[in-house]
């Protein structure tokens, strides 16, 4: 951390097999009291950020933590308050029971439900984050066929829990019974469905919510759908990531990584810039653009939600 001003804070989405998260409020007495947050606390000098979070989660949940990873980092500056460094874990396995050992309250939440707390100022891309999976499948550019939708279906009981639909299936009107008769089904196997380019069909067929592209984004000055709806928009550089972050967000896709043959004109950005462009947003982002599930653990260990990929998650017919 370059200023050492900056408070560096673990914190844990502690996530359930059945996907409830944990949330907390802040117990009495402190700042900002009563608001909620996630368990967590300060970094003590020279503790590693696992030794940190095992550490602040027994003392505040009395739980032992056997398994997690970094799921995003951000920096906030409170106004007349601290200017912490938020790095925050996905936590999916611990040992003991858990104890509100401060005095606070905690519960277990739907991640949709997390939109409705008052959550501390900070946290509105953590909330976003821990409601995200780490595979975005994007669906080709292609003319749907019928078997789409066992494939799809497929994807989501491979992990892809979070769908892009675009081109064709979207755009063009002979294909909405498709539409129709795909999503609800998506919708009952777990996934978030969102559509590209069109915020009035996501509504119209009762999508999850909308991903529009750089072009789409651009024009804007808000969010086209309001939370808990999915806003995500498809980012190239800095000056695109901050628009999204000013136009609320969810998240956004960044890229392309690496070379691939949707972009055959346009440099790849490369692993550095990748990477020092996503530590730059407070937003999850989706690395975009040659990605495979190989990719997730280097990309995870940097606090990068996941992967958006077209073909590498795209299963093949049976
Ligand atoms: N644990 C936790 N802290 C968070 C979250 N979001 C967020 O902005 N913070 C900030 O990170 C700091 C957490 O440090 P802490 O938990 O050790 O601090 P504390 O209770 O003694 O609070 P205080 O020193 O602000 O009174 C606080 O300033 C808090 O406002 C979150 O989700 N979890």
């Amino acid at each position: 951390m370059s200023d050492p001003r900056r408070l560096h804070i673990v914190a844990a989405v502690l996530t359930r097999q059945d996907g409830r998260i944990l949330a907390a409020t802040r117990p009495p007495g402190r700042s900002m009291a009563g608001r909620w947050e996630f368990p967590g606390g300060k970094l003590e000098p020279g503790e590693s950020r696992w030794a940190g979070l095992c550490r602040e989660l027994q003392e505040e949940l009395a739980v032992t933590v056997r398994d997690g990873r970094p799921l995003i980092r951000l920096q906030h500056d409170y106004d007349r308050g601290p200017r912490v460094d938020l790095d925050v874990w996905r936590v999916t396995a611990w040992d003991g029971t858990l104890e509100a050992r401060e005095g606070q309250r905690f519960d277990w939440f739907q991640p949709e439900a997390l939109t409705r707390l008052d959550f501390l100022d900070a946290n509105t891309p953590i909330v976003a984050a821990a409601r995200l999976p780490d595979r975005y499948l994007v669906t080709p550019n292609v003319p749907p066929g019928p078997e789409w939708t066992d494939r799809l279906l497929r994807a989501v009981g491979q992990g892809s829990t979070l769908i892009q639909l675009r081109g064709p299936v979207v755009r063009d009107p002979r294909h909405r019974s498709l539409l129709r008769e795909m999503l609800p089904r998506l919708q009952a196997a777990g996934a978030r469905v969102l559509v590209n380019g069109d915020a009035d069909l996501a509504r119209e067929i009762a999508a999850d919510g909308v991903h529009l592209p750089w072009r789409r984004a651009s024009g804007l000055q808000g969010r086209p759908v309001p939370r808990p709806s999915l806003f995500g928009v498809s980012c190239h550089n800095g000056e695109e990531l901050r628009h999204a972050e000013a136009l609320g967000a969810d998240f956004v896709t960044l890229g392309h990584v690496r070379a691939t043959p949707s972009h055959p004109d346009t440099a790849p950005l490369g692993q550095d810039r990748f990477l020092a462009l996503a530590a730059a947003t407070r937003l999850p982002v989706y690395a975009i653009g040659g990605m495979t599930i190989h990719d997730l653990p280097e990309l995870h260990r940097h606090s990068i939600q996941g992967i958006a990929a077209i073909r590498s998650l795209w299963p093949t017919p049976d």
